[in-house]
């Protein structure tokens, strides 16, 4: 079952990456999913352009829909400057178990928040519980029916700003049709298509940027 398949990632980072050694943490999950199980982490090749969007973004605020087992999370926080944080958010709370054991094997527990809880619930209160005021960068990677609804949430919460940054995981495969045409079409965004393969196969996929306008 899935826990189990987890459970086994979380012991491939322990046995194969280096305690506090972010990028070798990225190294062993990607090893593992690429060798012996499949599992829906962004991946090593679309990993490369999240970084670089990362990078250039160079955050502050960070807001992750679906953390899983904390590998993009891992991924982006090993980027961010010192007072920097993320946070991410994971209904399921065995993979929220396991994202907090790979984050804290990466030592990078003070940059990262995980909550548990639907995205749903949980944006509302991001102000109030968590001081924040707008986010810097979006990374969208839950399920794929969530995208559009959250955003216009996040839009609704005042939680984007002029030159806040939606980077979408899957527009392609499983792939976001609602979502990718309303930034694609709405003039309150500027959008552009990374293409890309699912993560670990030769399918294609991509991630979608999109500036949010104001
Ligand atoms: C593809 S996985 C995330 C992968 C992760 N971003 C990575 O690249 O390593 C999607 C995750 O989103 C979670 N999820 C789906 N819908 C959610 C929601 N509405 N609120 C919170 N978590 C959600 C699922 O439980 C699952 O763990
Ligand atoms: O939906 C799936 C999926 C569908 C069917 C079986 C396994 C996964 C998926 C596939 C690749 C992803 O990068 C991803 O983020 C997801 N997801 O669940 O959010
Ligand atoms: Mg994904």
């Amino acid at each position: 079952n899935y826990y189990r398949d987890v459970n086994r990632l979380l012991h491939a980072v322990q046995k194969n990456a280096t305690k506090g050694d972010p990028r070798s943490v990225v190294k062993a999950i990607d090893n593992f999913c690429r060798q012996k199980e499949w599992a829906m982490n962004v991946g090593d090749e679309k990993g490369c352009i999240l970084d670089s969007v990362v990078s250039e973004v160079n955050p502050v605020t960070v807001l992750e829909l679906g953390t899983y087992c904390g590998y993009s999370t891992v991924r982006i926080a090993s980027l961010l400057p010192p007072r920097a944080k993320i946070i991410t958010l994971e209904f399921n709370p065995d993979y929220a178990k396991i994202a907090r054991q790979v984050i804290a094997w990466a030592g990078l527990e003070d940059k990262i928040q995980v909550v548990e809880g639907p995205s749903g619930e949980w944006i509302p209160k991001m102000k109030e519980q968590f001081g924040v005021k707008t986010f810097d960068l979006v990374f969208l990677d839950h399920w794929k029916d969530r995208y559009l609804p959250d955003t216009k949430l996040l839009e609704d919460c005042g939680l984007l700003r002029k030159g806040t940054i939606l980077l979408a995981d899957n527009v392609i495969c499983p792939g976001t049709p609602d979502y990718l045409e309303y930034v694609r079409n709405s003039p309150r965004y500027k959008s552009q298509y990374f293409k890309s393969h699912l993560e670990y196969t030769k399918a294609e996929d991509g991630l979608e940027k999109s500036v949010f306008l104001g």
